[in-house]
C-alpha cells in the first residue's frame, strides 16, 4: 500500500534554504503555501543499490517515520507529512529554530544546576511519552537535543533514526549510536532496553553540569573500554552530592538496576526544581 505523498513536494511547500545536515539526509526550512507557516524538511536519500555506502534502505526509513506518527508530546518533535519523490524520502517536521544543546553548550563549562535540571526534565518526560509506547531512541546526544528557539528553553528531541520498538519478542542487539554516548550492552553486543536511553540520560547529566564527558578518551577504543569498565570521576566543583546520587545511579553497567524514567523523575535532584518550573 503506497505509504507517503507521490506529488511533487513543490506542489505544497517552498524550499528554502539548508539547515543541517548528516550522513545521508539533509534538512531544509520550507514554507506551506496553503497557511504560509513554516517546516523543517528532512531529504533522506534512499539506497539505490544493495550494499552502497549512500543512503537509507527505505525500511530504515520507514522504521523513523512509523516511529514518529506514534509520537505526540511538547518534547518531541512533531511528523506533519512524509513525500517519496524516487531518489528521496521527506519528512515534513516541526521546524525546531533555537539549535541543537550541542552549540548552547559549546565554550560553557558547564550549566548552572537548576538550568541544567530544567533541561533534564524536558528530556525525561519526551523520554517518558516514548517509553510509555515501547520506544527507545538510542542516539541521545546534545546533538540530537535542540531548543524551540533561543528566547525559551524548551527543549524537543530529534533525529529518531536508529530508534527502535523493544519488547516485541526479538532481540535487539545492533551497534548504533555515538560512541560517547553508548551504554555498555550496545558495546558488548548485549540485548537492548529502555534502559539503554537512562545511560545516555546519565552521560548527558554529567555533560550538562560539567562541560565534559566522563567516558571520552583519545580513541574510540578507549571510550568503550571505559564505558564498559565503568570508569568516571565527579569533581566537587560541579557536582552537587544530590547531582552525583542522580548521575551514579544511572551510570550502571546493568541496565536493570538502573534508575528508569519514573524514578528519575521522582528523584529528588529533579524534584527540588518544580517549583523553578512552574514559574515559566
Ligand atoms: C537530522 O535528523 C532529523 C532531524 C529532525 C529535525 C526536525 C526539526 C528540525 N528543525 C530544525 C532542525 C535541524 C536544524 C539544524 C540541524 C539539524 C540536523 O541536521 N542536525 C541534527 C544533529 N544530528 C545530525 C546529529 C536539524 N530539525 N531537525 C527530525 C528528525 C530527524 O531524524
Amino acid at each position: 500500500m503506497k505509504q507517503f505523498k507521490s506529488e511533487p513536494i513543490e506542489m505544497d511547500y517552498i524550499i528554502a534554504e539548508e539547515i543541517g545536515s548528516g550522513q545521508f539526509a539533509t534538512v531544509r526550512r520550507c514554507i506551506e503555501r496553503s497557511s504560509g507557516k513554516e517546516f523543517a524538511a528532512k531529504f533522506v536519500r534512499k539506497k539505490r543499490i544493495i550494499g552502497s555506502r549512500r543512503g537509507l534502505l527505505l525500511e530504515d526509513i520507514e522504521r523513523e517515520v512509523n516511529i514518529l506518527k506514534k509520537l505526540n508530546h511538547d518534547n518531541i518533535v512533531k511528523l506533519f507529512n512524509v513525500y517519496d519523490n524516487g531518489n528521496e524520502v521527506i519528512l515534513i517536521l516541526e521546524l525546531v529554530k533555537g539549535g541543537e544543546l550541542f552549540d548552547y553548550l559549546a565554550g560553557k563549562e558547564g550549566l548552572e544546576e537548576t538550568q541544567a535540571i530544567a533541561f533534564i526534565k524536558q528530556i525525561l518526560l519526551g523520554l517518558d511519552h516514548m517509553h510509555s509506547k515501547n520506544i527507545v531512541h538510542l542516539d541521545l546526544k546534545p546533538e540530537n537535543i535542540m531548543l524551540l528557539d533561543k528566547e525559551t528553553q524548551r527543549l524537543k528531541l530529534i533525529d529518531f533514526g536508529l530508534s527502535r520498538v523493544v519488547n516485541t519478542g526479538s532481540d535487539i542487539r545492533e551497534i548504533l549510536g555515538t560512541p560517547e554516548f553508548v551504554a555498555p550492552e550496545i558495546i558488548n553486543y548485549e540485548p537492548i532496553t529502555l534502559a539503554t536511553d537512562l545511560w545516555s540520560v546519565g552521560v548527558i547529566t554529567y555533560n550538562l553540569l560539567s562541560g565534559a564527558s566522563p567516558f571520552l578518551g583519545d580513541t574510540k577504543q578507549e571510550t568503550f573500554a571505559n564505558i564498559t569498565a565503568v570508569d568516571y570521576f565527579f569533581d566537587s566543583t560541579h557536582f552537587s552530592d544530590l547531582a552525583q546520587h542522580f548521575i551514579s545511579n544511572l551510570l550502571v553497567k546493568d541496565g536493570r538496576k538502573r534508575l528508569t524514567v519514573d524514578q528519575c523523575l521522582q528523584h529528588d535532584w529533579i524534584k527540588q526544581n518544580d517549583s523553578y518550573l512552574l514559574s515559566e
